[in-house]
């Protein structure tokens, strides 16, 4: 599930060699000729300077990587100064999760060791599992619910299982990096090694190396918390490999979305909206708003970074003109809906109340019939603006909201500063219950709210003006 390689990652420009001699494993880059065997000797070399063609072309690739978000990268700079090492990342919370990594040594050293513990999944360990990976109908296997799953559950939280550089799929040979894969493969018990090597391919073994293939096909985008610069700012963007998340297929209609927590290291995968029992747990593999996309453009963007034609319940069964149309209204009228905080400053009532109520009704409605209540905007996890127009303050690891939540806050908020109780009630519990569970901090807000409409502190407050 991380998003498609550049071509250049099968031009020599950069390259690894390996060693076993300290208690991790140094990689440098050797200046030429195949990649060293697995288990060669330390051998630290002046780099290169890679070719300007190649420079060139790889710098344009990176620069435009939206998962990279990297528009200043400089390769010579980047070579000139990384040096990557392959260790264990060790938690201090006391479970036996295990992920090896390769990690930019300067990265290495700025990372937290994890001591909390990662957010608890709705279930306690011991409870039966409320998902399980069963074989489907065709052959491939998929995440099916095991009970009836409310909006906002979360299904489970996970420590990858391997960690590296997202530049390192960019910049190297390809044998290097499938080398690379192998080293950290290594490092993992052997039950995980095995579950590992269980996990699909969307590469034939003609077109790469099989690890290779799964990495490509299974790992997630993910950044870690170290600060940046101007100078690098490629260096916080990884890939990581989850055993169970990789089950999940994709949808365009997902009933699911996943969240990375940087403090913890730790995936959770949290329902959007209700899932009956034994229906197919699916999420996103397209980033951001990719989902307001027309279906042939989805479609493609899958066939090439995946290579599958969707055959999601969206693409199936919808009718194509109509979910298009949807779904481009969706992306389109995003800045002409005004924002609560616009209307309710709006002293001369530029924006009418039926405005507001209208444009937020009919994007909840598109949002439902489309089932994109996973989408967010395209803001970076924890970049997201402070919910319930500030009643509950922002955290570095909070979840980004929803579209869908910040629609159906917008109303519940509306009609509390035109002081419709009934309507008021209602769109606050539905922008409660769209919540993760693990938001406390906004249910009890929101809660507070039903139980005493007068608590809402502009209760009332437009129809003053
Ligand atoms: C991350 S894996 C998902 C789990 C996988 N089905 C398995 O058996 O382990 C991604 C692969 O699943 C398949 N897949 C996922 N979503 C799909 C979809 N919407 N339509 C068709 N195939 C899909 C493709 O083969 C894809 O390469």
């Amino acid at each position: 599930m991380s998003s498609a390689t550049s071509p250049l990652a099968r031009t020599p420009s950069v390259k690894a060699t390996t060693s076993t001699s300290t208690s991790c494993k140094r990689i440098s880059r050797s200046p030429s000729g195949s990649p060293p065997s697995r288990h060669a000797p330390a051998a630290r070399v002046s780099p290169p300077s890679p070719p300007s063609s190649i420079c060139a072309k790889l710098n344009a690739d990176v620069r435009s990587n939206a998962v990279l978000d990297a528009p200043y990268f400089d390769l010579a700079g980047h070579v000139d100064s990384r040096v990557y090492s392959i260790s264990n990342v060790r938690y201090r919370d006391g479970s036996n999760d295990h992920t090896a990594a390769v990690l930019d040594v300067g990265v290495q050293r700025l990372l937290p060791s994890p001591s909390t513990p990662p957010p608890s999944p709705t279930r306690s360990k011991n409870a039966p599992s409320p998902f399980l990976v069963q074989r489907t109908g065709y052959g491939a296997r998929a995440m099916f619910a095991s009970e009836p799953l409310r909006a906002g559950f979360t299904i489970l939280v996970e420590r990858p299982v391997m960690l590296a550089p997202y530049i390192i799929g960019t910049a190297l040979y390809e044998e290097t990096e499938a080398q690379i894969f192998h080293t950290l493969l290594a490092q993992l018990p052997p039950e995980t090694q095995a579950r590992v090597l269980t996990l699909s391919s969307c590469k034939s073994v003609e077109e790469c190396d099989v690890l290779l293939g799964i990495i490509r096909t299974n790992a997630l985008p993910v950044t870690l918390p170290v600060p940046t610069d101007v100078l690098h700012p490629e260096l916080p963007t990884h890939r990581a490999l989850f055993l169970d998340t990789s089950r999940c297929n994709h949808s365009c209609a997902p009933n699911a979305r996943w969240h990375w927590d940087p403090a913890t290291l730790s995936l959770s995968l949290i329902a959007v909206r209700p899932i009956g029992l034994g229906d197919e747990i699916t999420i996103s593999y397209l980033p951001g708003t990719h989902l307001l996309l027309p279906r042939q453009t989805r479609q493609s963007l899958l066939l090439s970074a995946y290579n599958f034609s969707c055959c999601c319940a969206a693409c199936i069964r919808m009718d194509e003109a109509e979910s298009d149309a949807a779904r481009f209204e969706l992306g389109r009228v995003t800045w002409n809906v005004p924002k609560f905080e616009e209307w309710i400053a709006d002293r001369k009532q530029v924006f009418s109340d039926a405005l507001l109520v209208e444009a937020h009704t009919r994007r909840v409605l598109l949002i439902e019939s489309e089932g994109l209540e996973s989408i967010c905007d395209n803001s970076k996890p924890g970049s997201c603006s402070p919910s319930l127009g500030g009643a509950v303050p922002k955290t570095a690891t909070a979840l980004p909201l929803t579209q869908y939540t910040r629609h159906l806050d917008a109303l519940a908020m509306a009609y509390g500063a035109l002081g419709d109780a009934r309507n008021f009630r209602e769109w606050t519990w539905r922008a409660r219950e769209s919540r993760p569970l693990s938001d406390v901090g906004s249910a009890k807000v929101l809660q507070a709210w039903i139980t005493d409409i007068a608590s809402f502190p502009v209760w009332g407050w437009r129809r003053r003006l």
